[in-house]
């Protein structure tokens, strides 16, 4: 049996980009093991707007949360994309970066070589911008800026375009720059505070078997002194009537790419994580690592909607969230609010760490993004023209919450508690966040064209009315990091900053589980910053 150079679990947008740029050197052997099913002919696949009908499909492993008690005890579904590209074949294609400071804060929380100068240089590596017309600039007062893109890397990037209502310029525009939010001319250089028009990305996926990893083999290891160094991995493959084999491939490292809630699950199965998780599984130790699963992130999304007066707008055929606005607190909440802001911020919540908190602290103060406000109209069978929020989202959240296994069984999945709205702040900060759409709509020229609010409706008002709106219908984003940070083994950390796992010598992980701390921003083009940075870095310590 032959020795493969790497082994990579998961083909998703890390794992697939990473194995890309590995195989630059045509002396290296590659493989990559997805779970899932191939995307090639799928037009949900293919066509960004149609991406929600793979959700609850074989291209999805249909996750969902045990219960969450702060919005409700309601269990959530976590879609997370189980096909050749992952998340990047499944999602609605929206590509985003967020401001300096937050990917300055990674190396700050111990990613030695991992800030904006690094991960802006891998990622306009990564891109293949497609600069608008000059009719689309024209039509849509497009903005951009050569200097913040890439032109010859293999993900296509372009500013939305097609069919873009009147209201945006006519109405949406106007409306924003009376609540003091400027257009941002071109969010992709470090500072996406403000509205701008959507940027997208397209992604598709690609052929492959199908193949679930289970665990890294180390046949011999016997000291907990010394370093694990992995002899390839087992997994499970699906013959053609469906029954499972067990098998095992042989590599010189292993690349652990299957994304933030399916890494840890790799880990616990070979005896890397938590010795509290492991021993009740009874599960040998093999690397004691309590940071394994833990410091889950992703961020709470809803929706408001707006009904139009009726024939003030036409709502054509408008994309969706053709303007996306970026605000810090102090872009939508009042006076009275900051001071409430400040008086929660006081008080750290459970297991967020020290660190992180007075990082996301000082990025507060700083003024960065903390609440996304995406635009949306549509119009029913009856020429009915709806504004929506279609995503109002809490980007940079507080709370923290764990992925662990309860099984043995590979094809169990994992115990999903991402704890949300369970730091106080972070729901008073959300309801806020929808509760400002009521001030959007009463400001000019936007005002004179709304009849009421359609949901929540006009019986939601106070305070506690949003936050009980939040509490029953707030459901969750799918942009998920954390669970093997890339921080100091003493602080909770999984991975060291060349991404290998602490107590082995060639296992690495290479997906957003590494990502210590979440920029408010769409995830997407994070995963592709993670993976020009791993070639870098594997490519120079493998010559
Ligand atoms: C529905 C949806 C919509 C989204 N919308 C956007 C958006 O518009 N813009 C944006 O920026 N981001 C979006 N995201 C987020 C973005 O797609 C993810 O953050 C990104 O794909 C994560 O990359 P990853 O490499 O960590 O994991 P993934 O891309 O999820 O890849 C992991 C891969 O590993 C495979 N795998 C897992 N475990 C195993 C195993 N044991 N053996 C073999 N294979 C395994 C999985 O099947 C999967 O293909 C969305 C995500 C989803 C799910």
């Amino acid at each position: 049996t032959s020795t493969y150079d790497y082994v990579i679990v998961g083909g998703g947008a890390t794992g697939l980009s990473l194995a890309v740029r590995l195989s630059e050197d045509p002396t290296k052997t590659i493989v990559v093991l997805e779970a899932g099913n191939s995307g090639i002919g799928n037009p949900n696949i293919t066509n960004l707007r149609l991406n929600a009908n793979n959700f609850g499909t074989a291209n999805d492993w249909q996750f969902v949360t045990i219960p969450q008690v702060d919005v409700g005890n309601r269990i959530q579904a976590q879609v997370q994309g189980k096909v050749l590209g992952g998340g990047s074949a499944i999602n609605s294609g929206m590509y985003l970066r967020g401001n300096k400071q937050e990917y300055d804060a990674l190396e700050s929380l111990g990613a030695t070589g991992w800030n904006w100068d690094s991960m802006f240089a891998a990622v306009k590596k990564s891109e293949h911008f497609h600069p608008p017309t000059q009719a689309e600039v024209d039509t849509f007062n497009m903005t951009w800026e050569p200097a913040f893109h890439g032109f010859d890397g293999p993900i296509s990037i372009a500013i939305q375009a097609v069919n873009v209502s009147h209201f945006f310029p006519d109405f949406a525009v106007p409306t924003l720059k009376n609540l003091g939010h400027e257009m941002n001319i071109d969010p992709n250089g470090g500072f996406h505070n403000g509205p701008y028009l959507g940027f997208s990305d397209y992604t598709t996926g690609l052929k492959h078997p199908l193949i679930c990893c289970v665990r890294i083999l180390s046949p011999g290891h016997q000291s907990h002194e010394s370093p694990l160094t992995a002899s390839g991995v087992e997994y499970i493959s699906f013959n053609e009537t469906g029954i499972p084999e067990t098998r095992t491939i042989n590599a010189k490292n292993v690349i652990l790419s299957g994304s933030t809630l399916n890494t840890p699950k790799v880990l616990e199965l070979s005896g890397i994580g938590d010795p509290a998780i492991l021993n009740g599984l009874d599960i040998d130790v093999v690397v004691d690592l309590p940071g394994v699963g833990a410091n889950l992130c992703n961020q709470p999304i809803t929706t408001a909607s707006y009904l139009i007066k009726n024939g003030t707008v036409n709502a054509g055929n408008a994309i969706r969230s053709a303007i996306i606005d970026f605000q810090p607190f102090s872009g939508y909440l009042s006076g009275e609010d900051l001071e409430r802001s400040n008086q929660l911020l006081e008080t750290k919540p459970d297991l967020l760490s020290e660190a992180q908190f007075n990082i996301m602290k000082a990025q507060i103060n700083a003024g960065v993004p903390q609440m996304e406000f995406a635009w949306n109209i549509a119009a029913d069978a009856n020429n009915v023209s709806t504004l929506t929020f279609d995503r109002l989202i809490l980007v940079k959240p507080l709370s923290r919450g764990t992925v662990h296994i309860n099984s043995t069984d590979p094809l169990v999945p994992p115990v999903i508690d991402p704890k949300y709205l369970s730091a106080p702040h972070d729901k008073f900060a959300f309801a806020k966040g929808v509760q400002f759409t009521r001030t959007i709509v009463d400001t000019e020229p936007l005002k004179s064209i709304i009849v009421g609010p359609v949901v929540p409706d006009a019986t939601v008002q106070t305070d506690e009315d949003f936050v009980n709106y939040v509490n029953t219908i707030s459901v969750s984003e799918h942009h998920f990091v954390g669970t093997s940070a890339m921080t100091p083994r003493s602080e909770g950390g999984v991975v060291d900053p060349s991404l290998v796992v602490y107590g082995t010598s060639n296992v690495r992980v290479a997906d957003l589980s590494v990502i210590a701390s979440l920029p408010g921003i769409h995830t997407v083009s994070l995963a592709y910053m993670v993976a020009e940075r791993a070639a870098e870095i594997i490519k120079e310590q493998d010559t």
